[in-house]
Parts: C-alpha cells; sequence; structure tokens
C-alpha cells in the first residue's frame, strides 16, 4: 500500500521569510505561494530531489495550522506525505484498523491536483499523515 515519501511539511509563521531562508543559506529553488483556501493554508515546495519539502503557512482564523504554531511558535514538522495508488482501498483498510481518517473521511484535491487524506498523528507514533492518491 505505502508508496514513495512525497513531501515532508514544516509549518512555518512566516513564508516569506522562510522561502527567502531556504533559497538564500541552502540555494534552494522555491516554488510561488499558493493560496489554497479550502485547506486553509498557504504552500510553496521545494525539490530536493528524492522527496520535496512543503513549507506551510496559516491561511484564514481556522486554519488547522495555527493551533500546531501557537505550541510551535518558530515553526516544526508538520505532517509526512506518502503515496498511494488508490486512496479509496487504503483509506478503507486503515479505517479497518482502527485508524482516525480526520476530516469528513472523504478525499480532497491537494495542492498537486490529486486526493488526499488525513490520519489522526496520535495513531502514527505521533506524526501526522497524509495520504495522497498519485
Ligand atoms: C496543501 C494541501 C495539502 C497538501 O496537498 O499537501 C496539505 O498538506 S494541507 C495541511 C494542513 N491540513 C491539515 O493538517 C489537515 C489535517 N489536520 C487536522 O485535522 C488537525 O490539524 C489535527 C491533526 C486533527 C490537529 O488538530 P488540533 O485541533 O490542532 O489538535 P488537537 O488539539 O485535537 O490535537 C490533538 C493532539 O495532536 C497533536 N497534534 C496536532 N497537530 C499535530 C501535528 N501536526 N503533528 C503531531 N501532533 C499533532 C496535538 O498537539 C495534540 O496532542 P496533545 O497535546 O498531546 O493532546
Ligand atoms: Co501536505
Amino acid at each position: 500500500m505505502l508508496g514513495r515519501l512525497n513531501h515532508v511539511a514544516l509549518a512555518v509563521p512566516d513564508i516569506a521569510a522562510a522561502s527567502t531562508h531556504y533559497r538564500e543559506t541552502l540555494g534552494a529553488k522555491v516554488t510561488e505561494p499558493q493560496a489554497l483556501p479550502e485547506h486553509g493554508v498557504t504552500v510553496v515546495f521545494i525539490d530536493v530531489g528524492n522527496t520535496k519539502i512543503e513549507l506551510l503557512e496559516p491561511l484564514g482564523e481556522n486554519s488547522t495550522i495555527r493551533p500546531f504554531l501557537e505550541k510551535n511558535p518558530a515553526g516544526g514538522m508538520h505532517h509526512v506525505c506518502y503515496e498511494v495508488d488508490d486512496i479509496i482501498a487504503a483509506r478503507d483498510h486503515l479505517k479497518a484498523s482502527g485508524a482516525r481518517v480526520l476530516g469528513d473521511g472523504e478525499p480532497r484535491i491537494g495542492a498537486h491536483g490529486k486526493p488526499v487524506l488525513f490520519l489522526h498523528p496520535k495513531d502514527f507514533f505521533g506524526t501526522l499523515v497524509e495520504l495522497e492518491q498519485v
């Protein structure tokens, strides 16, 4: 079921400052900011060859990133995203195993235009997991 590591996401308080830091200190190529109000985030991606880094900044008052940044004001690792071939089969298998699928349990379209789902961090050793159908 488990495919490649699609991205590691870092929540940051200021995506412009974080993008500049990645460009200037690490020589990273950073994509243009993409506002995704339906997910409550603004994102950029950095391709590091074998995977991507996703920088996330809260967008809107109800952003799910806000409580995380209140606990981690400097930012921090927010989630890992694994690729799956069939997100519905993966979801149903995980639910049957007792994992909590977040939201209404239905896939939504993510930053890459593909269906995504999230799994509760307490069911995966303290790490929020995103699944993306590729
Ligand atoms: C750009 C689109 C897409 C993509 O295509 O890549 C994205 O990546 S969008 C990214 C943003 N979207 C999401 O994160 C959606 C799923 N997230 C959620 O539903 C919530 O954030 C959450 C995971 C349910 C947490 O909600 P919250 O209200 O903040 O938390 P609780 O108070 O209920 O927290 C319970 C517990 O979990 C800990 N926690 C919270 N967030 C994380 C995290 N990212 N990593 C690890 N642990 C986390 C929180 O600290 C609580 O722990 P205790 O304090 O021990 O109780
Ligand atoms: Co993500």
